[in-house]
Parts: C-alpha cells; structure tokens; sequence
C-alpha cells in the first residue's frame, strides 16, 4: 500500500498521460470486441480505421497520445500494475487501507536514535537459592492471623518428586524478624492442583459410610506430607483477604470465629466462619470437614443456613455461609425468649429435620 501511495505522489505530467493510455486501451478493447478486427494505431487501409478517419476523432487523438506516452513508460510488465493502480483512481474507488495524511515515513529520520521506546517489562529479582527443605518452615506475610511469629506450613510437600519443581526461595533479611518470601511457578501451582486428591473423596452424610473405604487416591496421598494443603494458593496470598472484604465480628463460639464479610466479586453480603486454632493434624481437619460436608450434604432450605464455599487456610478451615441476621447466640441466653421465638425455633428445627430426613430417604431410594 505505501508503494501505492508512494506512485501517487509522483510526476503529475506522467500521471495524466497513464491515465490516457489505461482510458485508450479500454476504448480499444472495447471496440475490438464489437468490430472483432484488431484495432491497430497506424493502420488506415482497414475499414473500421478508415470510417474512424473520416470524422476527426477523440478515439484517434487519445491514441496518438498513448503512442507518445508509450515511448516514456518503462515497460510492458508494469501495464498490469499500473491499470490496477489507475482503475482505482478512475473509478474513484476510496483506498481504505491507507489512510490519508499518514505516510508513516513522513518525518521518521532511520539515522536518528534517541528516539523513545516503551520501556522493557521490569524483570523479577530471580535470585538463586536453595530448594526447599521438607522441614521448612515459612512466614507467610499475608496471613490474617500473622503475628510475626507464627508458623505456617507450606503447600503440601511435593506429590511427585521435587526434581522438577521449580521452588525458588528468597530470603530477605528484615531487621528484628526474618521474612522469607517464596515463590512458586505458576505451573508448579497448576500441576499440583491437578494432581492433588481432593480432601473430601465422598461426602459421608451423603453416602454409606462403607464406602469411605474406597479411597481411589490411596497411592497418592500416602505420597503428600500434608492430607490436606495448608495454604492456598501457593503464592503466599490469603484467598479470605483476597474475595472478601472484612467487615465486623459477628460471632464467637467455641471452636470458631464468623465475621460478616462482603465479596468482593459479586458485592453480596456473607458470614465466614473460620476455627480459631491452626488445625495441624489431619485427624482435627477431618473432623472439623464433617460441618462443611453436612452444610454441604443438606442442601438449601429456608431454615437451614445456606453453605457456599470451604478452604483450608494458615491451617485454620474457613466456611463461607449465608449472612443470617438472627442467631440463637450464647449471648441471647440472658435474655428471655418470647413465647413466639421459642415455637419459631421449634417449627424451625422440625422443617429441619423433615428435611434430613427427606434428603436421606431420597439417597436410598
Ligand atoms: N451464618 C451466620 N450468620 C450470622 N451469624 C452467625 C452465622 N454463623 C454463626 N453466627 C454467629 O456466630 C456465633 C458462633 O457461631 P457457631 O456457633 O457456629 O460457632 P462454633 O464455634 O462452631 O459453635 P459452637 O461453639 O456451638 O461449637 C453464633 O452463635 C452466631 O451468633
């Protein structure tokens, strides 16, 4: 296209006598084809040339002119180019590709340096060092609950072999407490996603008991250091902190904390719920699993509080439920109950355990 734009802004003398040429060769065809005899320039003795002579004729001035202006074109070879090239002006076709007023050379000096580049990403500080240890413990900055102090296992030990894996390490020294950053390749956290069994096979409340038995990762979680991954992610990030924004504590019980918390990708309203203790034995997540898969197993219903998600994070389980804007708190208990309150809860509780009921009996069947 430049080379298009380039032949436009030549010679307009040659210009004009391209143009005469390409208009007398189409007449020419034209004419060819209704007398069928070629049509020759200097041929009189014809007698579609002789008709043409008696008369003075434009047809015979365009061609004498397209003879001068042969004799100044440079070859046959670019006739076809050049018609193109003129059709275009003839027909008056815009030329949609290259823009007016935009000859991208126009004032670009090649010589010239100095002349400015965006500039090339900022690399990552790919320190070398060394690969992490099974008994290593991390500090992860970002934890909710990081006192400074605090341990926080990683990421499950390696499934399959930490050969390949490309755990690097970068220790920063901070005065007054040792922060260690780690970083995990993306695909590191793919595959081990991939590979890591679930923590739940089949939930129980779900299905009969005997079937826990059946544990088609057996192989493989005998492999994992850790049953369940302590930290999600892998890149040191809190996915509490990250979806949800904290709002107040609504809540304290005995094993567990529930702030009201608003996500914030779809802007709801929730109750999180997380234990208060690190869970670091497998036994304690296990059990603490058993409400998220009875929530889970339970379904919605309007007396039932709605579940949505789990994670386990900085080893504590985390339950993301339905925001309920009553609860039978222990700190109602000085409080008297009306007499209303008390058959709503009863009337509740019965609804519930129609539901269990119902919601097991369909299983079996
Ligand atoms: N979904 C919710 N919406 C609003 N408040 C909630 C919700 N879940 C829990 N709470 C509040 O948090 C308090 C503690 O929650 P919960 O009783 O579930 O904790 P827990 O430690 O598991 O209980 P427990 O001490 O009985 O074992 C509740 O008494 C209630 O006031």
């Amino acid at each position: 296209m430049k080379r298009k734009t380039l032949k436009r802004s030549g010679n307009g003398k040659r210009r004009s006598r391209e143009m005469e040429g390409t208009l007398a060769r189409r007449l020419q065809v034209q004419l060819g084809q209704i007398s069928v005899a070629p049509f020759h320039h200097h041929q009189t003795s014809s007698s579609t040339s002789s008709s043409l002579s008696n008369a003075p004729s434009l047809f015979q001035k365009l061609l004498e002119q397209e003879a001068a202006a042969e004799a100044n074109l440079p070859s046959d070879a670019d006739a076809d180019e050049k018609d193109f090239i003129l059709s275009q002006d003839f027909f008056c076709t815009p030329d949609y590709i290259t823009p007016d007023n935009q000859n991208l050379l126009n004032g670009f000096d090649c010589n010239k340096e100095n002349i400015p580049c965006p500039k090339s990403p900022d690399k990552l500080n790919t320190v070398r060092s060394k690969r992490r240890r099974p008994d290593s413990i991390l500090v992860n900055p970002l934890s909710p609950s990081f006192s400074g102090h605090q341990q926080v296992v990683e990421l499950a030990n390696d499934t399959f072999g930490t050969d390949t894996d490309e755990v690097k390490l970068e220790k920063a020294a901070v005065p007054g407490t040792q922060k260690i950053h780690n970083y995990v390749s993306q695909s590191a956290v793919a595959l081990r996603c991939r590979v890591m069994p679930p923590p739940c096979i089949k939930n129980p409340y779900l299905m009969g008991n005997s079937e826990m038995d059946l544990d088609p990762f057996g192989n493989q979680r005998s492999k994992c250091a850790g049953f369940f991954p302590a930290l999600i992610g892998g890149d040191g990030l809190s996915r509490y902190h990250t979806d949800f924004h904290e709002i107040k504590q609504i809540g304290m019980g005995n094993f567990s904390c529930v702030f009201k918390v608003l996500k914030r990708i779809d802007g709801c309203l929730y109750a999180v719920k997380h234990s208060t203790r690190q869970l670091h034995q497998d036994a304690e997540r296990r059990k603490a699993l058993m409400e998220v898969q009875a929530l889970a197993a339970l379904g919605s219903h309007e007396n039932i509080v709605g579940y949505y998600s789990s994670w386990f994070e900085n080893e504590q389980l985390y339950i993301q439920m339905e925001l309920c804007d009553q609860s039978l708190s222990i700190s109602r208990s000085s409080q008297l109950f009306t007499e209303g309150e008390v058959l709503q809860v009863l009337h509740q509780v019965m609804f519930f355990l129609e539901h269990f009921v119902y919601s097991q009996l369909k299983l079996l069947s």
